[in-house]
């Protein structure tokens, strides 16, 4: 199950930003190089988990652009990106954003009262980005169906659970300074 993405987790290598170890994966930093075939089985997989009840995708800049796109194209539904620049739109939402080893505004557009939308991302760790951005589409009168995340390191998907959100990730992995270690794939007995 997900074999390619298994593959490519184990060969990221890590830099530290601040004390933070940080991976760098295709899917998550677009660099060295996002491979059709990754980006093919991420998509089917969190397809195969969304169904099709839902009316939008949003995802968050920058690498959830690549995975809400594929999945845009794939399903037929429309994607609003959440941004981290201001456009001054009548109705732009914005909200603070903290991740590991970053802060900032993010900025929600596109979004319409009583829309069923499904939230993807590439990564999530200590929550931080969800915590804010979740409660703020529900304030915008929309209603969150799923929230599918690839990549899932620490708690934040366990808090983000705990809030009340229906939170899957396809791989749960641990991330010292030798690297990545897989805890748990989607649909595998551990
Ligand atoms: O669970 P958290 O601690 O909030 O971390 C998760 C966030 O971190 C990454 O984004 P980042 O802000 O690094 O932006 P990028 O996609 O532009 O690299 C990732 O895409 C998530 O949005
Ligand atoms: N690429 C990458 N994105 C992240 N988002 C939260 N933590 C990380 C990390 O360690 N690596």
């Amino acid at each position: 199950m997900l074999e390619v993405l298994q593959e490519s987790l184990r060969k990221a290598p890590i830099v530290i930003r601040g004390e933070y170890p940080y991976f760098i994966h295709p899917i998550s930093d677009g660099v060295p190089s996002l491979e059709p075939e990754l980006l093919d089985e991420i998509a089917d997989h969190m397809i195969d988990i969304a169904g099709s009840d839902y009316d939008r995708i949003v995802s968050i800049e920058a690498m959830g652009i690549p995975l809400a796109t594929v999945l845009s194209m794939k399903t037929g539904k429309p994607m609003s990106i959440v941004r981290k620049r201001q456009y001054g739109l009548e109705g732009e939402v914005v909200l603070s954003q903290s991740t590991g080893y970053s802060k900032g505004e993010l900025y929600i557009n596109g979004v319409n009262k009583g829309e069923n939308i499904l939230v993807v991302d590439d990564v999530i760790s200590t929550g931080g980005t969800l915590k804010a951005l979740l409660p703020a589409l529900e304030k915008m009168g929309a209603e969150i169906c799923n929230v599918i995340v690839v990549i899932s390191r620490g708690d934040g998907a366990a808090e983000i659970s705990d809030m009340g959100y229906k939170v899957e990730t396809l791989v749960k992995i641990d991330v010292d300074m030798n690297g990545v270690s897989i805890l748990e794939v989607a649909g595998e007995q551990q």
